[in-house]
């Protein structure tokens, strides 16, 4: 059968035969997001297990799914594999086939360690993994805006599992048509202000932010910014994030190396200018030179365990954070 082309992505080609030619559909929920539900499917020929995303059709779905597609191809980012655009139940649909992630949630499998103290170095070699797929995106002008725990699985339980970022439900292209407009031939860039030629990187910026917080959290088991008695976004919660206010409190930040400090410190800043690029991520020591990174044992498996309960409330303040600066 013939993939058609899609006017809508021409580099983006959707079967329009159903899907159950190819996959059968279990009822196994794997995961549950805002814009669709995950569940397992079988592939026909092969009988291997993928994961089925769901997604009403829409021009969001749309985006979502061509620019996961199109960004794909990183050993840190979970591959798609095949989409669908068929009627269900007589809505139409958008059906994205992806590698199936059977390993969960990045903080759980932390958790989950008992005993066995999580170090410094482990901490490093994670944040090179999240910042390379990061790194991925914004050189292919891509934002994914919903960097956040519950969307960094491992493909598999124990240790051959590989993290991968996924879910790109709030993805968009981030070279800002206004100064492709700009640069037509009547157009001389060098007059305009700054703010109007823009630079299309306030999204990517996002990214940025939520892998400090990523890191943080990695180091210590707790969120940096947090409101008191955990009301959502209290006004207390959104100036201590707009002035920046967090700290590395004692004991469990006191072995903690400068370097991981100095990292977070460029990536927590408030002004997005001011805020550390993927690249210049990618250039800092902590992460390019992660092995030689301290094995210094950190508190965190103890505090996520202890922080068990307030987990869920991290989850919507790191939600309603992200919804405030996309
Ligand atoms: C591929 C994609 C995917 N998404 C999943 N779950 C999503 C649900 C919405 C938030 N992000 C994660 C799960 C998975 N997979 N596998 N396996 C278990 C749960």
């Amino acid at each position: 059968v013939i993939a058609t082309r899609n006017p809508m992505f021409p580099e983006t080609t959707f079967h329009k035969y159903n899907v159950t030619q190819d996959y059968r559909i279990s009822r196994n929920v794997l995961g549950v997001g805002i814009n669709g539900k995950v569940v397992e499917c079988e592939q026909r020929t092969s009988g291997a297990k993928y994961a089925l995303k769901v997604l009403r059709d829409s021009v969001k779905a749309r985006r979502e799914v061509a620019l996961h597609k199109m960004a794909s191809n990183h050993p840190h980012i979970v591959r798609v594999l095949d989409v669908y655009e068929n009627t269900y139940n007589e809505v139409a649909c958008i059906l994205v086939v992806m590698e199936q992630m059977k390993g969960g949630e990045l903080f759980t499998r932390i958790q989950d360690r008992g005993q066995l103290a999580f170090t410094e170095r482990e901490a490093a070699k994670i944040m090179y993994e999240i910042c390379s797929a990061v790194n991925h995106l914004h050189s292919m002008n891509i934002a994914h805006r919903d960097i956040k725990p519950e969307n960094l699985l491992y493909s598999e339980p124990g240790q051959s599992g590989v993290l991968k970022l996924t879910d790109f439900g709030f993805a968009k292209k981030t070279d800002d048509n206004e100064t492709q407009g700009l640069n037509t031939a009547c157009f001389t860039p060098y007059y305009c202000a700054p703010e109007i030629l823009g630079t299309g990187s306030y999204d990517r910026s996002c990214d940025c932010w939520s892998i400090g917080v990523v890191m943080y959290i990695l180091l210590c088991g707790y969120p940096p910014f947090f409101s008191e008695h955990g009301e959502a976004m209290s006004p207390g919660m959104k100036s201590r994030i707009k002035s920046g206010k967090y700290g590395f409190p004692s004991p469990e930040w006191d072995s903690v190396s400068q370097a991981a400090k100095d990292l977070i410190r460029k990536l927590l800043r408030t002004d997005p200018n001011e805020r550390y690029t993927i690249k210049q991520v990618m250039d800092h020591k902590w992460i390019t030179h992660y092995h030689e990174v301290p094995a210094t044992p950190l508190a965190t498996v103890g505090m996520l365990a202890d922080q068990k309960q307030q987990w869920g409330e991290m989850q919507e303040e790191f939600d309603k954070t992200l919804t405030a600066m996309r």
